[in-house]
This record gives C-alpha cells, structure tokens and sequence, in this order.
C-alpha cells in the first residue's frame, strides 16, 4: 500500500513534544494513520500498524450516531489563559492536564478553577496526571480537587495495582470521585486487568494503540465500563478513525477525548475535521497538499519502521 510521512508542529507543547509525525497509508477503503510515538518500539508498534492498515483497508463498523461530542483540551498553562482553552470550539466538557513535571499542586488547583469557572456548573471537567502521582499523592490531590466536581481523574497513578488501591482509598475517605484508566490499558499488554482489578470506574480506548476500531468495539464488550474514546495526537485521518469508533459504540456517555487537532499549526488536508458547537461529524478523510509532508530524510525514517512490522508478519486488522 502507498504511504507518505507527514511532520506538524505543535501549537503547545503536549506530552513533551513540540512536533507531531506519521505515517498516512493508502487503502482500498481509504486512508489510515500510523502514528506511534518516536521511542515506541515493536512489538507495541504492531498494533498501531494493525489500526492503519484496518482504516485503509475495511469500512467503518455501522455508526450509530452522525456526530460526536468531544471535550477541549487545558494544557499544563497559567490559570489566566487556562478558560480560553477550556471554552474552545463551544465544548462543554475540558480535560485539564495537572501533575507537570516541574508545576505544583496549587497551580494544577488554579488551573482547574479557572477551569471550572468558565464552563460554570453545568459544564464538565475532568483532569488527567498521566500517572505521575503515588497513591497518597492523588489522594492529596484529589482532595483539594473534588471541590471543583470532577467527572473523573484520568490515570492519577502509573500502576492497575495503585488505581485499584486509591479507589478503595477515595471511597474510605469519603470521596466520590471517579477513576478513569488510559496508559493502564493502552500500555499495559494486558488491558483487561483494569477491570478485573476493579482498577477504574471508566476506560479511556484510543483506536491505534489498542489495534483499530473493531477490536476496540469488542474491547469495550469485554471491559464491561463506560468508555472514553481519546486521540493519539493524530492528523485529521487518525482522528476520523477514533470518531468512527466512538460513533459505533453503543453507548456513549462521555464527552470524546478527539478534540486533539487543535494542537497541530496545520493539518493533512485542507478539509480537515473541525469541532463545531463542541462536536465531530462522522466521516473519513483524505489528505491533500504537499505543506505537511515530511522531508525525504523522515519519510525514510517511516519507511523504514514500516518495514520492520511488516517483516515481523504485522497484525492483521479485524
Ligand atoms: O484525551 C484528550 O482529551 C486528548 C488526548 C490526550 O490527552 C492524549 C493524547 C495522546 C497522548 C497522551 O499523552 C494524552 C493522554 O494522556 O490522554
Ligand atoms: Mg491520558
């Protein structure tokens, strides 16, 4: 299948990156973005490369609904600008960042007060420490934070093992205050003992890490828990695969972590998704243009990784 690299940079640095790279693959169905990060290696990569090859080869399981609610993303920036991310694209529901390297905890409370303020009560926020918290370091946390009617806490802590134990340690404390899984299923090779562990209340699936829109559909079934459909900081392509996801999904009772093209100066097509009144329709997307694609040196360096997944036998899609 044709392939071309395409090299964005970043509005904001997110997850400490400042450019965003990948592969657009070229199938009968479409097209369909493999993007994993720089340092990830094999055998992880695979099922990225099982997603991409999914999107540019099969259609789209039967949506259930045309468009998707998304929330709006809060980096870890100063209170004073933190509302003007929050409210973007008419979102009603914001994922504030908290827990960066370098930050303190009465900055990640001022930053979800502001937060709070400017979606008022009826809007809602949710906050996400990529795991950078012990157990007594999110219940510290989460105390001061409950005040601010949190929907959930993504990923407080690294381990399944420390999520099931905080919630036990937030309900002896009296705090009713949801946990929700990310790294701990997407990472973890064994996605399945966050629920077995009773570890989360909901689980965040991102369609390339976890190996494509279909076995995300059948991963939803297994895990039994409300699911929070999230982005891997793709282009327009990537992300028509994760609307596609959560437009399948039989419930959808949260806001979709999607709302990740803002964070990219330009995109792969000139019809990219955008949000409007806080949501994504349901479609596919080509690229077009020539602005985003990598130089020859990076379009190797894909060419390249792609080569080692498929000499390794890939994944096969479905
Ligand atoms: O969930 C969202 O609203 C946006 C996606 C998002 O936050 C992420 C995308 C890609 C990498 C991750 O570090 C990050 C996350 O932790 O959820
Ligand atoms: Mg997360």
């Amino acid at each position: 299948m044709r392939s071309v690299a395409y090299q964005v940079n970043l509005t904001t640095r997110f997850r400490g990156i400042t450019s965003r790279t990948g592969l657009l693959l070229q199938g009968p169905a479409g097209w369909g973005e493999w993007s994993p990060f720089p340092e990830y290696e094999r055998p992880e990569i695979d099922a990225w490369w099982a997603a991409a090859v999914e999107s540019a080869t099969l259609p789209w399981p039967t949506p259930v609904r045309d468009s998707v609610p998304v929330n709006s993303i809060v980096p870890a920036v100063s209170a004073e600008v933190a509302g003007r991310y929050a409210t973007a694209g008419g979102c009603r529901t914001a994922k504030v960042k908290v827990a960066e390297r370098g930050q303190t905890l009465a900055d990640d409370v001022a930053r979800v007060e502001a937060v709070r303020d400017a979606l008022g009560p009826s809007g809602r926020v949710r906050v996400d420490a990529n795991g950078a918290w012990s157990v007594s370091e999110a219940l510290t946390a989460i105390r001061q934070l409950a005040r601010f009617e949190l929907e959930y806490v993504e990923q407080p802590c690294a381990g399944v093992d420390e999520l099931a134990e905080l919630r036990v340690a937030l309900a002896r404390a009296g705090l009713d205050v949801a946990i929700a899984a990310d790294e701990s299923i997407r990472r973890s090779g064994d996605p399945e003992r966050v629920a077995r562990l009773q570890a989360a209340d909901v689980a965040v699936l991102k369609v390339q890490p976890l190996g494509g829109v279909r076995r995300c559909l059948q991963l939803a079934e297994r895990l039994g828990l409300p699911v929070v459909v999230s982005s891997a900081l793709e282009s327009s392509v990537g992300i028509a695969a994760g609307v596609a996801l959560a437009a399948a999904l039989p419930e959808l009772p949260y806001a979709c972590g999607l709302n990740t093209l803002a964070l990219l100066q330009q995109d792969v097509t000139s019809d990219p998704l955008v949000v409007s009144e806080g949501r994504l329709a349901v479609r596919r997307v080509a690229p077009d243009g020539e602005a985003w694609q990598a130089p020859p040196q990076t379009d190797l360096w894909w060419r390249q990784r792609r080569a080692t997944v498929e000499a390794a036998g890939g994944e096969v899609a479905g």
